[in-house]
């Protein structure tokens, strides 16, 4: 019995004892949805876009190097998952192997260590925290014990997705942990060496011209999306099957229509990718004048577009999903790109416009009474 078995075991019995105990599904389920690491980019980013645009930019780019750098583990590790492990490994005696249950969201298809719903939810509970307390020191509203609610709040959001995920059966415990901890690391790392400065305008970026950075960002994403290809191939190469993970849940899932195809880590590296493509494109330092406390700016109508530009993408989705894999993934692919831009630049800027026309009138007005 190797040591990886018996952690596995091990992971296996507090999903058992977690699903002998009885949650609320439905619950669970609304839990898993909201820390959807596409979810969280593809609803959150752009609500929180209209609400603050430093905010998104954080939220954006660390939500998509996280979900590159957890694909490419995912793709070293090549770890099990639970649900199909149990009946996979010659662990347990044949009589005594335990029997998980599935649910419709059990069926993930890549490989299992980390997980990334764990370190979305970690992402978006650190930054919403330090988004917060920034919130809280513009209005004065200088709060000691403000550490003492924030803490608590990330660690319980994480435990309740983690209940969540081991629940549904579709990580182990250390993998939920790992993913935590890269959400952890990832956040503090990327805001204070990348974010924050080109945003702010401070440290070596600031002696250099804003379209030198973007074309070193740009160069990065390259370089990312080619790290992931060579691993692809050194993979194939040594005769390794991408696929393999996807056979074993094919095998195991009770109900292969749970199935999605963008649930492998293929599709995650492609999104990613892209996000970082928009990130580098269309963040700049600009994305300061559209923030929580700028004024004059029309909130309700920036949901309202928002919503439509939802639609729309809805609408491409649908029409997108019965073309061949690889022109559906160029379509998302050019799409993505295009949300960072969309969100970040041309939305702040329409939420402007009814007090700019009513500046307009009014100057007009004023104009023709003299
Ligand atoms: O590693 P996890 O938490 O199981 O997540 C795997 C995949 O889960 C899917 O539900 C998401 O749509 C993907 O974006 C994600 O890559």
């Amino acid at each position: 019995m190797s040591v990886m078995d018996r952690v596995n075991a091990f992971g296996v019995s507090i999903i058992s004892v977690l699903q002998a105990r009885g949650f609320n599904e439905n619950i669970i389920y609304a839990i898993n949805e909201a820390s959807n690491p596409q979810h969280l980019l593809m609803f959150y980013f752009p609500f929180v876009a209209v609400i603050d645009s430093v905010f998104a930019a954080q939220l954006l780019l660390c939500m998509a190097f996280s979900g590159w750098l957890t694909s490419m583990i995912k793709w070293l590790s090549l770890s099990d998952r639970p649900y199909w492990w149990v009946q996979e490994t010659p662990y347990y005696p044949h009589d005594q192997r335990p029997i998980l249950t599935q649910t419709s969201q059990t069926c993930e298809i890549g490989s299992g260590n980390p997980s990334e719903h764990m370190t979305s939810a970690v992402i978006i509970s650190i930054l919403f925290c330090m988004w917060m307390t920034s919130y809280l020191d513009e209005c004065q509203c200088k709060i000691n014990w403000s550490s003492w609610i924030m803490f608590p709040f990330c660690f319980y959001n994480a435990l309740i997705v983690m209940i969540a995920q081991l629940y549904t059966a579709v990580h182990f415990p250390h993998q939920c942990l790992i993913g935590a901890m890269i959400g952890a690391i990832l956040v503090p790392v990327l805001c204070v060496y990348i974010i924050d400065p080109y945003i702010w305008q401070y440290g070596a970026v600031s002696n250099k011209d804003t379209v030198v950075v973007r074309v070193w960002y740009v160069l990065s994403t390259i370089g990312m999306t080619l790290i992931a290809v060579f691993t692809y191939y050194c993979y194939k190469s040594i005769g390794w099957q991408p696929s393999w993970s996807i056979k074993l849940a094919y095998r195991y899932c009770d109900n292969p229509a749970n199935i999605t195809r963008t649930s492998i880590p293929l599709f995650s590296i492609m999104t990613s990718t892209a996000y970082m493509l928009g990130w580098a494109l269309f963040v700049s330092p600009a994305v300061i004048r559209y923030r929580y406390f700028t004024k004059p700016r029309s909130i309700p109508l920036g949901l309202l577009i928002a919503l439509l530009f939802l639609k729309i993408f809805q609408l491409i989705e649908h029409f997108s999903c019965n073309l061949d894999i690889k022109t559906y993934y160029l379509v998302q692919f050019l799409v993505t790109v295009c949300k960072p831009g969309l969100f970040l630049r041309v939305l702040p800027s329409i939420l402007k416009l009814p007090y700019f026309c009513i500046t307009c009138c009014e100057r007009l007005a004023l104009k023709m009474e003299q």
